[in-house]
């Protein structure tokens, strides 16, 4: 594998939900130890591209690549495999309320017996400690978090494993502006210090500006703009500079009308 092999490679990616043609050719690379943030307006596609990655999706057409090998045809215990590499912060936290926070943290390395439940204990505290939370927060139940807090339980849980790989979902929905920012920070922290790739969906621009090296735009099923993550709101793309900057006026509006 050449060093220039992107981490995530899509290349003409297909898929339709009875007669909606979703995804429409969609190609995208995506830098080995990078953050890429990809934006779109609703029902454009985003989850269903990242849940075409995760292999939750099958395409119906195209190629998903990691680390320069298809995986989009993989069988189960495969696809497993290319799965423990990957992290995933959910956008609501999917944290199992009847378990503690420690067992939350440790979820996958527990089930795959990669750890024993006595030294899954020091190591929840130890990533808790990562993502700013005292090694007590660990015997709490996830009911008993602030959203906050939650966020940063998930982003506990998604790194714990260290993956290459990580998504994140929405990071910022549902977090006051500062709480935002917090989480944010924390997720540029933690992706660094793992050297992981990172691939997040989010319509938050600030967090989009924080958070991402490069960003793309899908629109009608395909990828209509990739470009520095810093640049948004004056990409000089009439289409994601409207989105951006979150103006009604604009080519996407009058797309509507027709
Ligand atoms: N399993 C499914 N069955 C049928 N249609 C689906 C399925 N999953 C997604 N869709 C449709 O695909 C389209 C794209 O959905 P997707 O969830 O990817 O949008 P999105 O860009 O993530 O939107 P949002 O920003 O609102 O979360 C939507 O019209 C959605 O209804």
């Amino acid at each position: 594998m050449s060093q220039d092999t992107p981490k995530i490679r899509l290349k003409g990616l297909r898929k339709a939900f009875g007669p909606k043609q979703v995804l429409d050719g969609v190609d995208l690379d995506i830098r080995a130890g990078h953050s890429m943030v990809i934006l779109g307006g609703s029902g454009s596609g985003k989850s269903v591209t990242l849940k075409c990655i995760l292999g939750l999706i099958p395409p119906d057409e195209g190629l998903i690549e990691i680390d320069g090998r298809d995986v989009s045809r993989l069988s189960r215990a495969e696809r497993e495999a290319v799965n423990d590499r990957i992290g995933m912060l959910f956008q609501n936290g999917a944290l199992f309320d009847s378990l503690p926070v420690w067992e939350n943290v440790c979820f996958k390395l527990l089930a795959q017996r990669r750890i024993s439940r006595a030294k899954a204990r020091d190591k929840a505290a130890e990533v808790l400690a990562q993502v700013g939370l005292a090694s007590s927060v660990g015997d709490l139940s996830p009911a008993e978090l602030s959203g906050g807090m939650q966020k940063r339980v998930g982003l506990a849980r998604a790194i714990a494993a260290e993956p290459d790989i990580i998504f994140f979902d929405e990071p910022t929905t549902g977090l006051d502006p500062i709480m935002g920012a917090v989480i944010d920070g924390l997720i540029v922290d933690c992706v660094k210090r793992l050297g992981a790739t990172a691939v997040s969906i989010t319509h938050d621009m600030a967090s989009a500006r924080r958070i991402g090296d490069d960003a793309a735009m899908i629109h009608r099923g395909q990828i209509i703009w990739r470009g520095a993550a810093a640049s948004l709101g004056e990409t000089g793309n009439a289409m994601v500079d409207q989105f951006a900057r979150g103006e009604r006026e604009g080519p996407i509006q009058m797309e509507l009308r027709k």
